[in-house]
C-alpha cells in the first residue's frame, strides 16, 4: 500500500476531485488488470484511449482514476485526478511507486537505430567480468544481476522498467544497461529515470509507420540526451551524420567516438578474420571475438563507457577480448562441407548491408553467398523495397520469404520487398513464403564453402502471425537442416 498523494509526486496535476491522502494497492494502465483498491491511468493510446475504460475500472474497484480529462459522471469515494499527460504520469507514479529505483544505481541508457541489444547485452557482460552485479533491459532478456526474466519490448513499460529495477536495487545491483527505443521515449516509458550516461550508436531508415518522418525519429532519440543532467555523460557516434544533433542541447558531458572522424575516443580496424578483428582503440590493439565494422563502433562505445564509468583501462581492454557475441547477432555454424550459416538479427536496410558487406571482405573465393531475408508485418512498409533491393545486389542468390507476418498478407509483404528487385537481379531471385521451406531451399542450393545468410530475426524463437506464436529458431533449423541434408 501507497499514499496516492506519494505516487503521484512530480506529475503536472491539472484538477483533483476526491482526496488524494488515500492509500493505493498497484498503479495499473490496463483495464483488464485492475483489482480493488488500485490507480487506473488512463491512456490515449495507438489503437484506443484508456478513457474509454473508466467506468470499468470504476466497477472493478478502482480507488483512485488518472486521466487526461474528468470524466463527467464521477463516482462518490473514488479520486480522480486530472494531469496533463496519461503517458508521464504513468511513468512518474510507476517510479515513485517502486522508490524511484533509477537513483540507486548507475543507470546507462542506450539509443539508435542498430547495435542497442549489442552494446547493452556487451557492457552488461563486461561489467559481470569486472566483479560487479549489474542489470540489464533489452530486446532480448531482462537480467537482474544473474536472474533472468522474459520481456516483450525493447523498453517496456514504466511498470515493468521501475519493478525490475527495484528488483536490482534489492539484489544489490550497481549499473543497469537499458535499451531506450524511440516508442519507448515517444510514449515517455523512460521518463522520470535517473540516468547516469546515454550512448547513441547511430541512426538510418526504421519506424517510419510510427514516426512518418525521418526529423521526428531523429529528434525523438535526442529527447534521451536533452533529458540528462549534467552530473550525467552523453556519449554519441560523430561518424553518423546525426551523432552531434543528440549533443546539442544536453546539459551533460560531452563525449564522442568515431573511426573516421577526430573524436574523444578513436577505434581502428587492423584486421578482420571469421573468428574476430583486431582493432586499435586509442592507442591499445586488442583482439576481439565480434567481426565486421558496425561492431568496432559497438567496441569503441563499450570502451568509452566503461572508462567514464570508471573502470581501469588496461583491465577494459582485457576483458573486452574475452566478450562474446551475442544471441542471433552474425550468430554462424559451419557444416561438415564447409557451408557457412549465419542468423543475423538485421531487420532494417542498414543491418542488412552492414552483414552483407561484413560477409564479403571474409570471401576467401569465389563462394556463393545465399541470402535468405523477410520483413515484418505491423511495421514500416517503406523499408520493404530498400531491403528487397541490398539483398539482391549483394548476395548471388536471395530467397524472399516470411519474417512475423503480424496481421499482414505474406504474399504481399513479399511482393513490396520484390519491388525493389533492379532488373538485372530478378533471376536471382526466389520467393518462398515458408520460412522453413525457405531456408531448407537455401541448404540445398549450397555448394560446398558457400555462406547462407538468414536475415531479420536473430534471436527469435517464435514466428507470429495472427497473434498467434509458433516456435521457430533460424539457428537450430539451419543447422539441423546442414546436417540432415548431409551437407
Ligand atoms: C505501437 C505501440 O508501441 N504500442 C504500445 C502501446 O500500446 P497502444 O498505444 O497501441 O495502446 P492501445 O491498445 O491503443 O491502448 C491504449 C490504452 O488503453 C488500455 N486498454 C486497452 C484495452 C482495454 O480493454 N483496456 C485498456 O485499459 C491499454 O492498456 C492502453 O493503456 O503501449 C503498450 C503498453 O506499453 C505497448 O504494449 C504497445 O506495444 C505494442 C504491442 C508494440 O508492438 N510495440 C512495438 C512497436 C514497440 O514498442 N517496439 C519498440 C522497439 C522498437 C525498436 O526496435 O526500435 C520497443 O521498445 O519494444
Ligand atoms: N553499430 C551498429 N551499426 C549498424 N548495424 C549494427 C550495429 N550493431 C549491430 N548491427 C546490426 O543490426 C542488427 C541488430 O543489432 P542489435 O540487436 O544490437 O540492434 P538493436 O538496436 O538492439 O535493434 P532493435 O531496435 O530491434 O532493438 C545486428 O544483427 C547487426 O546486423
Ligand atoms: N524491434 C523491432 C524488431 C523487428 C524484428 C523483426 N523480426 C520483425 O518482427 O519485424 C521492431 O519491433 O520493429
Ligand atoms: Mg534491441
Amino acid at each position: 500500500m501507497k499514499l496516492l498523494k506519494d505516487i503521484l509526486y512530480g506529475v503536472n496535476i491539472t484538477a483533483v476531485s476526491g482526496t488524494t491522502s488515500c492509500d493505493i494497492v498497484s498503479v495499473r494502465f490496463d483495464s483488464r488488470e485492475v483489482q480493488n483498491g488500485d490507480a487506473f491511468v488512463a491512456i490515449k493510446g495507438t489503437l484506443t484511449d484508456g478513457h474509454n475504460y473508466i467506468d470499468a475500472v470504476v466497477k472493478a474497484g478502482a480507488r483512485a482514476i488518472v486521466c487526461e480529462q474528468l470524466p463527467a459522471n464521477m463516482v462518490d469515494g473514488v479520486t480522480y485526478v486530472e494531469v496533463e499527460n496519461g503517458n508521464q504520469a504513468l511513468a512518474l507514479m510507476a517510479s515513485n511507486y517502486y522508490g524511484t529505483p533509477s537513483k540507486n544505481l548507475k543507470l546507462v541508457g542506450v539509443t539508435g537505430t542498430n547495435g542497442k541489444t549489442t552494446v547493452s547485452s556487451l557492457l552488461y557482460q563486461l561489467f559481470k567480468k569486472a566483479g560487479y552485479k549489474v542489470g540489464l533491459l533489452s530486446t532480448i532478456k531482462i537480467m537482474v544481476d544473474d536472474t533472468e526474466y522474459a520481456t516483450k519490448h525493447t523498453t517496456p513499460d514504466a511498470l515493468v522498467i521501475n519493478k525490475h529495477l527495484r528488483l536490482m536495487n534489492d539484489a544489490g545491483v550497481e549499473y543497469c544497461f537499458m535499451e531506450v527505443s524511440s516508442h519507448g521515449i515517444h510514449q515517455k516509458r523512460t521518463e522520470g529515470l535517473v540516468f547516469e550516461g546515454a550512448i547513441f550508436t547511430n541512426l538510418s531508415h526504421d519506424h517510419l509507420d510510427y514516426h512518418k518522418t525521418f526529423a521526428d525519429y531523429r529528434d525523438t532519440k535526442k529527447i534521451l540526451f536533452d533529458q540528462l543532467s549534467k552530473k550525467a555523460f552523453a556519449l554519441t557516434n560523430i561518424d553518423d551524420k546525426n551523432g552531434l544533433v543528440m549533443l546539442q542541447n544536453t546539459k551533460a558531458r560531452k563525449y564522442t567516438y568515431a573511426l573516421k572522424n577526430y573524436a574523444d575516443y578513436r577505434a581502428q580496424v587492423l584486421e578482420n578474420q571469421f573468428d574476430g578483428q583486431l582493432l586499435k582503440i586509442n592507442d591499445n590493439e586488442l583482439w576481439i571475438k565480434l567481426i565486421g565494422c558496425f561492431n568496432a563502433y559497438n567496441m569503441l562505445a563499450i570502451y568509452a563507457s566503461a572508462e567514464l564509468l570508471g573502470l581501469e583501462k588496461i583491465e577494459t581492454l582485457r576483458l573486452l577480448s574475452e566478450l562474446d557475441n551475442v544471441d542471433g547477432r552474425f550468430q554462424y555454424y559451419i557444416s561438415k562441407n564447409k557451408i557457412t550459416a549465419i542468423v543475423d538479427y538485421a531487420h532494417t536496410p542498414d543491418a542488412l548491408k552492414n552483414v552483407l558487406e561484413t560477409i564479403s571482405t571474409l570471401r576467401t573465393g569465389n563462394e556463393n553467398v545465399i541470402t535468405v531475408v523477410g520483413c515484418g508485418g505491423d511495421r514500416d512498409r517503406s523499408k520493404r523495397p530498400v531491403m528487397g533491393n541490398i539483398a539482391s545486389e549483394m548476395s548471388n542468390k536471395i530467397i524472399f520469404t516470411s519474417d512475423n507476418p503480424r496481421t499482414e498478407s505474406p504474399s504481399e509483404i513479399i511482393a513490396e520487398m520484390e519491388a525493389g528487385v533492379e532488373p538485372q537481379h530478378v533471376k536471382k531471385i526466389l520467393s518462398i513464403e515458408n520460412r522453413e521451406q525457405a531456408i531448407k531451399t537455401a541448404c540445398q542450393l549450397a555448394n560446398d564453402n558457400d555462406i547462407i545468410l538468414v536475415a531479420g530475426k536473430g534471436h527469435e524463437t517464435y514466428q507470429e502471425t495472427n497473434g498467434v506464436r509458433i516456435d521457430f529458431d533460424d539457428f537450430k533449423i539451419v543447422k539441423e537442416l546442414l546436417n540432415s541434408l548431409d551437407k
